[in-house]
């Protein structure tokens, strides 16, 4: 085993997994690096979900490694996995599942309490994320009578609450609306870094892509070249050639040409 270079948060190297026999996941390797916003676009069913379940030590890969901070994730065993799942990272999935009969306050209380934290210290501390995701005024709501996009900031509120070191968004803005989706992401993003929170977001959407730091795109199961955009403001000019293959040119706003 090679350990992975000291500023990646996270790192992946060749990782191969299949569902009931068919590939997911062929050799992809990854580094993330502390605090950045790295988004894993491409189209359905490229692998980003499965990516980030192997990232955060939610499904083991077949073949490859995972290391967090230095330590290897592959080699854990479920119950440390589940604790540093606890523990360190946070998720966000498509559909916010939020327990419906506990408050928008209770559930984003929720994370702190399996931590350990009493009542009395969750609830002030779900309550102030409520409020930095400007849904302060839902707290005592339950789900049914939040709207969706107020529903997926009380998932946003979750993960971020116990300001963990890592947050997997898996398409978190999929239901929502195209004005709502830039702004719950916006809201998650800006959070993230102030709070030097990493995120690593799935998403077949290449303009919120965009809103990442870094972008890595999948196809197939295999990481595919990156290109990077221009400016929208810069002179147009002749697009570069780009397909599959390995990459290294990743940047904000990258998208595959081949996909
Ligand atoms: N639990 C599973 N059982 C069988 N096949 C699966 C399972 N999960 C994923 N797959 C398959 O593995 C491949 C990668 O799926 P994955 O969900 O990781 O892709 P994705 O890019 O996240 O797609 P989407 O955006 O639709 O979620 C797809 O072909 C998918 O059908």
């Amino acid at each position: 085993m090679v350990a992975p270079p000291d500023n990646d948060v996270l790192w992946a190297r060749a990782l191969h997994v299949t569902h009931n026999g068919s590939p997911a996941l062929t050799g992809v390797s990854l580094g993330v690096r502390e605090g950045e916003i790295l988004a894993v676009s491409g189209p359905r069913g490229s692998g980003k979900t499965t990516l980030l379940r192997c990232l955060s030590g939610q499904l083991l890969p077949q073949q490859g490694e995972v290391w967090f901070n230095s330590t290897p994730v592959h080699t854990m065993g479920p119950l440390v996995r589940e604790r540093l799942r606890r523990d360190r990272f946070g998720w966000i999935d498509p559909e916010p599942h939020l327990v419906p009969e506990l408050t928008a306050r209770e559930n984003v209380a929720l994370p702190l309490m399996l931590r350990g934290a009493s009542h009395r210290t969750a609830k002030p501390a779900a309550q102030e994320w409520l409020e930095r995701l400007d849904i302060g005024g839902c707290a005592r709501k339950r789900p049914h009578a939040l709207l969706q996009a107020e529903r997926q900031r009380v998932a946003v509120a979750r993960a971020l609450v116990t300001t963990p070191s890592v947050i997997f968004a898996d398409e978190p803005t999929a239901p929502l609306h195209r004005a709502d989706r830039a702004h719950v992401l916006r809201t998650l993003t800006t959070a993230a870094r102030s709070h030097g929170i990493t995120v690593v977001l799935a998403t077949h959407d290449p303009e919120l892509a965009a809103l990442a730091d870094r972008a890595v795109t999948l196809l197939d199961g295999r990481r595919v070249k990156t290109v990077h955009l221009p400016d929208t403001d810069a002179p147009p000019g002749p697009a570069p050639a780009a397909g599959p293959g390995p990459t290294d040119a990743e940047g904000r706003a990258a998208c595959s040409l081949s996909v």
